[in-house]
C-alpha cells in the first residue's frame, strides 16, 4: 500500500495515488490522544488526505500543519478547513517539507511506499524539535522498526533516540479502499539524553558495531575510542564486555555512548548534515 482517503473521494483520484483512507474515527481519536496534542502545541500531519485525522487534530485547538501533495485532495482540504484558523494546509511533498524548529508532534497515517523515507526524516534528523510521533504504518514495517535488536545501524539509531512502541494492530477494514495487509499504530517519544557529544559517540559506536556484529562489545569500544580501557566504559553502562555486538540493544549502546561522552579526552566527529535523510 503506497498510501491510504475518505470514501467520499472520487474513484479517479483514489486509483491515481493508490491511497487508503482512514474510515474509523475511533482510531483517528486514538492517534491524536497518544501524542497528547494540546491547544498550545504544534502538530504536523504528513499526508492529510481528505482530512479524516485533520478534523480530530483541529478539534484540539493546536496549530495544525496539514501536508498533502495531491492537487485534488489539497482543494478538498482547503475547502473543508477554510474557516479553521488553526489549520494550515501545505501543498508539498513530504520529502521537501521542512520540519518546525520549535517543539512539535506528528500524527499521521503515512503512505506505505515512503515509510522509510518518512521515518528517516522524523527519527534520523539531528537536531530535532520532534517530541512525539503517533503513526499508522504497515504491520510488517512496524514489527521491523520495533525489534529489540534492530537489523541495521540506522534502525538502531532511531530506536536509541526515540522510544518506539507498537501500540495496536489495525485491521484492513479501517481504511477505504481496504489494503491487503494489516496496519499498526506506533508511538515514538524522544529520549532527551541523546544529544551533542553522546549522539556523536553513539553514531560511531553503531557504525562500528553493525560493521563487525560478531565482535565482542569491548572490541567495538576499543575501535571507537582507541587507547582507552573499554571495560571501564562498558561496566559503567552495565554492559558485559564479552557480549557480541549483535546482541546489544540500542538502549545499551546509548548508555555506553553517554559514558564515553563524559570523558573529556575523547573527541567525536561531527554528525553529517544530511544524517536525517541518509544514514551512514
Ligand atoms: C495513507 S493516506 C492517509 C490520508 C489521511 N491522513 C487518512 O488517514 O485518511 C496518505 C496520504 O499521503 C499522501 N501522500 C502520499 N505521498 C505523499 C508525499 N510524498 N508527500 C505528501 N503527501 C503524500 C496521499 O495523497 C494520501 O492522501
Amino acid at each position: 500500500m503506497s498510501s491510504r482517503r475518505s470514501t467520499s473521494v472520487s474513484a479517479r483520484s483514489t486509483n491515481d495515488s493508490g491511497a487508503h483512507f482512514l474510515v474509523n474515527s475511533t482510531i483517528a481519536r486514538q492517534l491524536v490522544r497518544s501524542c497528547a496534542v494540546g491547544c498550545s502545541g504544534t502538530v504536523v500531519e504528513l499526508g492529510a488526505g481528505a482530512g479524516a485525522i485533520t478534523t480530530h487534530l483541529a478539534a484540539t485547538g493546536a496549530r495544525v500543519l496539514a501536508v498533502e501533495r495531491d492537487p485534488e485532495l489539497l482543494r478538498r482540504l482547503r475547502r473543508r478547513f477554510d474557516r479553521e484558523r488553526c489549520v494550515s494546509v501545505i501543498g508539498t511533498d513530504i520529502g521537501r517539507f521542512r520540519l518546525p524548529r520549535t517543539p512539535f508532534v506528528v500524527v499521521a497515517s503515512i503512505p506505505y511506499g515512503i515509510s522509510s523515507m518518512t521515518c528517516r526524516l522524523l527519527f534520523g534528523s539531528v537536531p530535532t524539535a520532534l517530541r512525539c510521533a503517533s503513526l499508522l504504518v504497515e504491520w510488517g514495517f512496524a514489527k521491523r522498526l520495533t525489534e529489540p535488536v534492530p537489523r541495521t545501524a540506522e534502525l538502531a539509531w532511531w530506536n536509541a533516540r526515540f522510544t518506539i512502541e507498537l501500540c495496536r494492530r489495525v485491521p484492513p477494514r479501517s481504511f477505504s479502499p481496504s489494503p491487503t495487509v494489516w496496519s499498526a499504530q506506533l508511538v515514538a517519544r524522544r529520549n532527551t539524553e541523546i544529544t551533542g557529544n553522546s549522539a556523536r559517540a553513539l553514531r560511531v559506536l553503531l557504525l562500528t558495531a553493525y560493521t563487525e556484529p560478531t565482535e565482542p562489545a569491548r572490541a567495538v569500544v576499543r575501535a571507537a575510542a582507541p587507547g582507552l580501557t573499554p571495560h571501564h566504559f562498558l561496566r559503567a553502562a552495565g554492559v558485559d564486555p564479552s557480549s557480541p555486538a549483535r546482541r546489544l540493544t540500542p538502549q545499551q549502546w546509548s548508555s555506553v555512548a553517554r559514558a564515553l561522552a563524559d570523558d573529556s579526552r575523547l573527541h567525536w566527529p561531527a554528525l553529517p548534515r544530511e544524517l536525517g535523510r541518509r544514514w551512514r
